[in-house]
């Protein structure tokens, strides 16, 4: 089986302090992802420096797109995502737009399953019309509450789709081989690597543990 994945959420909103932290955790992570405040604060220009500064990481940008979605993510393939984010509450055209704009740039596209209420309908639907990654989220809001992305993870890797699964909300160096033992193959980490007194070692922590999984 293929290792699992590591994803780093860039979720500053300042971009130096993007490109200083990518810098310390790049070595350590396989996806740099801008996280949705920073995109909205940065736009493009931020996708392109990270393209360059970091060939060696996969850029995610996290757009959670609800609607044009072809139009809306087309030029963040063009800039060098390799992955976008569409929201799976939104259209099933809004979620094809973006798969359709990840093909055409050799790319792939993410759907978030974040606030869905049928989980396992979303997802089986978005893989039978291509999208390559499903994404088992639980957000900030729903962390603040108590909740975590377990039982969604289970139900999702229960369906056996073919797909890779990505799961955010929360992970951190307690539960990060779980997530992957129950199924994940990308695991999102966000607050226990920016707020870690050295985001390097926590990621580099991180990374032993996920390649001992
Ligand atoms: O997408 C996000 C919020 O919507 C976060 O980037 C994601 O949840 C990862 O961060 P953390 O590990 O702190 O939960």
């Amino acid at each position: 089986m293929a290792k699992a994945l590591i994803q780093m959420a860039l979720d500053s909103l300042d971009f130096d302090q993007t490109l200083a932290l990518a810098e310390q955790v790049a070595p350590y992570v396989d996806i740099l992802e801008v996280g949705t405040p920073c995109i909205k604060y940065n736009g493009l220009e931020i996708v392109t420096a990270l393209k360059t500064k970091f060939p060696n990481n996969l850029i995610l940008v996290d757009l959670k797109t609800m609607d044009a979605g072809e139009y809306e993510s087309t030029p963040f393939y063009e800039a060098g995502a390799d992955i976008c984010t569409v929201l799976g509450v939104s259209d099933k055209a809004t979620m094809g737009g973006v798969i359709k704009a990840a093909n055409a740039n050799n790319a792939e596209a993410q759907i978030d399953l974040i606030s869905v209420k049928d989980k396992k309908a979303v997802a089986t639907e978005a893989a039978k019309n291509g999208a390559q990654i499903i994404g088992v989220h639980t957000g900030l809001d729903a962390q603040a509450a108590g909740q975590t992305p377990f039982a969604d993870l289970q139900d999702i890797a229960s369906l056996n789709l073919g797909v890779r699964i990505s799961v955010a909300g929360g992970l951190n160096k307690d539960t990060i081989q779980k997530t992957i033992q129950a199924g994940a193959t990308i695991v999102v980490v966000g607050a226990a690597i920016y707020g870690a007194p050295s985001p390097a070692e926590s990621a580099k922590e991180l990374r032993a543990l996920v390649d001992a999984a």
